[in-house]
């Protein structure tokens, strides 16, 4: 019995499904592509666009420059060794700084499908696995190039190799490497790696070596931090009051990720000081209506003709002049 079995008929119902929407069809996949097919994303789906970064303008006309434009205009010198993207692209910074929206609009503007893995998709196999699914990532990325293959905490699994790394974890290393070469053998093929790290020291340098194209997304500094929280607020309902420009100098050290909290924690205040206030409003209400309703009740008790021995004050000030006289008279 196959432990995994569930869950590979998920994965390829997802694969196929996926595959077709993306238009790949013909294309015969084996058991361990279906597999990692299902961490395929759609370009035509991918939400974030460049319209949704802000203060990286250097670093997306760079990327434009280096990464998209091979791709986009291939047919331009179809044959040429050197019109190629690079074959790695490092992003590393901070996190929240936008390095998985850069890896998602760059896929999305160049039209590649984008192979979004998780380092862990490739770690947490049963021994042996590892290394089918660790193929089947770059047997997949050339049969439907072109394909951007991101790898999210690339470091995590392409660390500095050690004396101390498990013996299946040494061979995935070597043989990821290995493939990654294999790509150049052809010079028409479309694969690109891109990583993303907050720990670029940690990566190994032969890794290093292989990603020619590395992009630094740090923390943003004033004028970047005040782009980000103009879209971020943009069609937000703001009061005149506010100054981006004065909240970006106050936030030095934030990331783009914090700043959107910052946001999303000032919108949340507003609604909740206006959900407590309209209940505070409420218990007033209550409290003025209970009030009348108890000085009505003493109002008949009165007209009654019964004789409260201790008529509130209140009570008494509230009633018509006709009510009080008529109190008076009872009592005399
Ligand atoms: N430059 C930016 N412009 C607009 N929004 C940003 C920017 N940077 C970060 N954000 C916001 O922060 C969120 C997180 O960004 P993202 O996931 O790309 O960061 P990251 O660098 O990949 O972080 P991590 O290293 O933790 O994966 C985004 O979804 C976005 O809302």
């Amino acid at each position: 019995m196959d432990p995994t079995s569930k869950q590979k008929n998920q994965a390829k119902r997802r694969a196929e499904e996926l595959m077709r929407r993306i238009g790949v069809e013909g294309v015969k996949l084996t058991e361990y592509e279906m597999n990692i097919a299902s961490h395929l994303v759609d370009p035509q789906t991918i939400k974030v666009s460049w319209r949704d970064i802000a203060g990286l303008d250097e670093i997306i006309n760079e990327l434009q420059d280096t990464v998209i434009l091979p791709f986009q205009k291939r047919h331009l010198l179809p044959d040429s060794k050197l019109f190629q993207p690079p074959k790695g692209v490092l992003l590393f910074g901070p996190p929240g700084c936008g390095k998985t929206m850069i890896a998602k609009a760059t896929a999305k503007a160049s039209g590649c499908k984008f192979i979004n893995l998780q380092a862990s998709t490739l770690t947490d196999m049963w021994y042996g696995e590892s290394q089918k699914l660790t193929a089947a990532v770059f047997s997949l990325a050339v049969k439907i190039q072109p394909c951007i293959i991101f790898i999210d905490e690339i470091e995590s699994f392409l660390r500095n190799r050690s004396s101390l790394d498990h013996e299946a974890t040494a061979m995935m290393k070597a043989q990821f490497m290995s493939l990654w070469d294999g790509l150049d053998t052809s010079p028409t093929t479309q694969v690109m790696v891109m990583g993303a790290t907050n720990r670029p020291q940690d990566l190994d340098p032969a890794i290093l070596r292989r990603m020619p194209a590395t992009f630094h997304v740090g923390l943003p500094n004033t004028r970047q931090r005040q782009d980000i929280l103009q879209l971020i607020l943009a069609g937000e309902n703001l009061s005149n009051a506010i100054n981006l420009e004065e909240i970006a100098e106050k936030t030095e050290g934030y990331s783009g990720s914090d700043l959107r909290e910052l946001c999303r924690d000032a919108a949340m205040y507003r609604v909740r000081d206006y959900v407590r206030k309209e209940h505070m409003r409420q218990i007033a209400q209550q409290l003025q209506d209970y009030q009348e309703e108890e000085r009505d009740s003493w109002l008949h008790f009165i007209l009654d003709g019964n004789v409260p021995v201790t008529l509130p004050m209140t009570v008494l000030v509230c009633t018509n002049p006709f009510t009080t006289e008529r109190f008076e008279n009872s009592h005399q």
